[in-house]
């Protein structure tokens, strides 16, 4: 299976990996420190040995004592052969093996891949992007000549042309302005530049023989590998032909792709009007009373709320303590619905699906929290998903089925956008994002209630969805016979 998940899960895996890499070797090194005493010990008893016979009158003078040298000699012979091929230490490696996949080169990969689906989807230039900035945001750390290196090599080994320019580009100024640090070699950078130059159209001599009576259109391509050298290379994105770019070219064709980007883009731009509204629920029960629902009202058609502080901290912890050992590659239902594909342009995450198996029994008590601020019965729905969205984890513009919870915990901007209706939803730790997806009235598709989650640019985002079904609940359609018209 292809991996290409950077998730909190996988991370922490990896950093587990790496600790026990480490003990092993930590073990091999003692075990191979005491051998090497070992027969240092012994080499000095020999010599020892041997001045002692050495010192004895009749050195080998008598047939007894020629035979017991010589099979001391035989015994130390055996005895250094032992110290010497037999590295018991050697076993400490035997354990290994079984975490290869966490290791190596592909690690990099997944990481560099969803640098580049960030730089793409969001317009960020490599300049910027090596700045740790982004819309006058800290998302990162500076990255040095090295690692703007590696970003234009693994560009390169993918088949991406504009990244490579880009990168290569920045490592080379970067290189010159940190003093030109050993690990990079300018011969490559070079070539780097000069090959993805000539494979996405900036090449002077070409430009200069093919003008001619195309010059109109050769200025023009001039001018826009121009802007391209000038860091103005999301212009031109549409362009490449990465699968990462894949993001890309399936949004061309969905007006609402645009949308979604800029919603991702500018963040949350909730503007209070005179319908924005809050309040404490009750949903006249009793209980609830003594304890209400902090209800803020984030859109009418379709019904959007967000309950506020539905989930304890305790349970937070609960909860992902139970995921963080399960979880998986996120999947989504393939376009014939016979079954899941791993899809990373789509859905980027790890993905956990809470069982009866489980046995959690505090769920419950949440279904009943679910069921009074919805208004609707969780018999019929889905199992609990647990999500971890990590570096550039997405998800994106889907309908799903009727109505739908989540709840949620991020360290940062976890958007749920909504491009048909310019909302944009902050993740809030402990809170319930609710909305309708089909029409209270009809069963028709709510078309407004696309959604999806933003790329994630910083930190983590923890998702819990309840997707509520139409079975089990009172209705004012016959949603058995309903015939979706779309
Ligand atoms: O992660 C999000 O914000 C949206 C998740 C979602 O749409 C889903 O799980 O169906
Ligand atoms: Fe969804």
């Amino acid at each position: 299976i292809q991996r290409w998940h950077t998730s909190q899960i996988m991370l922490t895996k990896l950093y587990d990996v790496q600790n026990d890499h480490f003990n092993v070797l930590d073990n091999y090194a003692n075990l191979e420190t005491k051998r090497l005493e070992e027969l240092k010990n012994y080499v000095a008893a020999v010599y020892e040995w041997r001045d002692n016979i050495k010192t004895k009158k009749q050195f080998l003078h008598d047939h007894m004592d020629v035979f017991k040298v010589m099979t001391q000699m035989l015994q130390h012979y055996f005895q250094i052969d032992d110290l010497i091929k037999n590295k018991k230490s050697l076993e400490a490696f035997k354990d290994i093996d079984e975490h290869k996949d966490l290791s190596g080169e592909h690690i990099v990969l997944l990481a560099h891949r969803a640098l580049r689906r960030l730089q793409l989807f969001y317009a960020i230039p490599a300049s910027d992007m090596s700045a740790g900035r982004f819309n006058e945001k800290v998302i990162g750390d500076r990255m040095d000549a090295c690692e703007c290196c590696v970003m234009a090599k693994y560009c390169l080994e993918g088949n991406d042309p504009y990244g490579v320019l880009d990168w290569a580009v920045e490592a080379y100024g970067k290189w010159e302005s940190e003093g030109r640090p050993e690990c990079v070699d300018p011969d490559i950078l070079n070539y780097y530049i000069v090959s993805s130059s000539v494979y996405t159209g900036f090449n002077f001599m070409n430009l200069i023989i093919l003008s001619g009576p195309n010059y109109q259109e050769y200025t023009e391509k001039f001018e826009r590998y121009y802007r391209l050298m000038k860091n103005e290379l999301f212009e031109l994105e549409k362009e490449s032909t990465t699968d990462i770019m894949e993001v890309y070219e399936y949004s061309i064709g969905h007006g609402y792709m645009k949308d979604f980007r800029n919603l991702c883009k500018h963040g949350v731009s909730r503007t209070l009007t005179k319908y924005s509204k809050c309040r404490y629920q009750t949903n006249n029960l009793f209980y609830r009373i003594l304890m209400p629902f902090k209800e803020e009202d984030i859109n009418s058609e379709p019904l959007i709320k967000i309950y506020h502080d539905v989930l304890y901290d305790d349970e937070i912890l609960k909860i992902k303590t139970l995921a963080l050992e399960n979880m998986k590659d996120a999947t989504v239902k393939s376009v014939d619905g016979k079954g899941d594909s791993l899809i990373e342009k789509t859905r980027s995450g790890q993905v956990y699906w809470i069982s009866k198996v489980d046995a959690v029994e505090y769920l419950d008590a949440l279904d009943t929290r679910i069921e009074s601020f919805t208004g609707f019965s969780t018999k019929t729905a889905e199992q609990y998903q647990i999500v971890n969205y990590g570096l550039g984890g997405h998800y994106l513009p889907h309908h799903d089925s009727f109505a739908k919870a989540i709840l949620t915990d991020v360290q940062n901007d976890g958007y749920t956008s909504f491009p048909l209706l310019n909302i944009i939803a902050p993740a809030e730790k402990g809170a319930a994002l609710v909305w309708n997806n089909l029409h209270m009235s009809n069963g028709q598709k709510f078309y407004e209630s696309l959604h999806g989650s933003c790329p994630l640019l910083k930190g983590n985002k923890w998702i819990m969805t309840r997707w509520l079904y139409e079975e089990g609940q009172h209705l004012p359609y016959d949603w058995k016979n309903n015939v979706q018209i779309i």
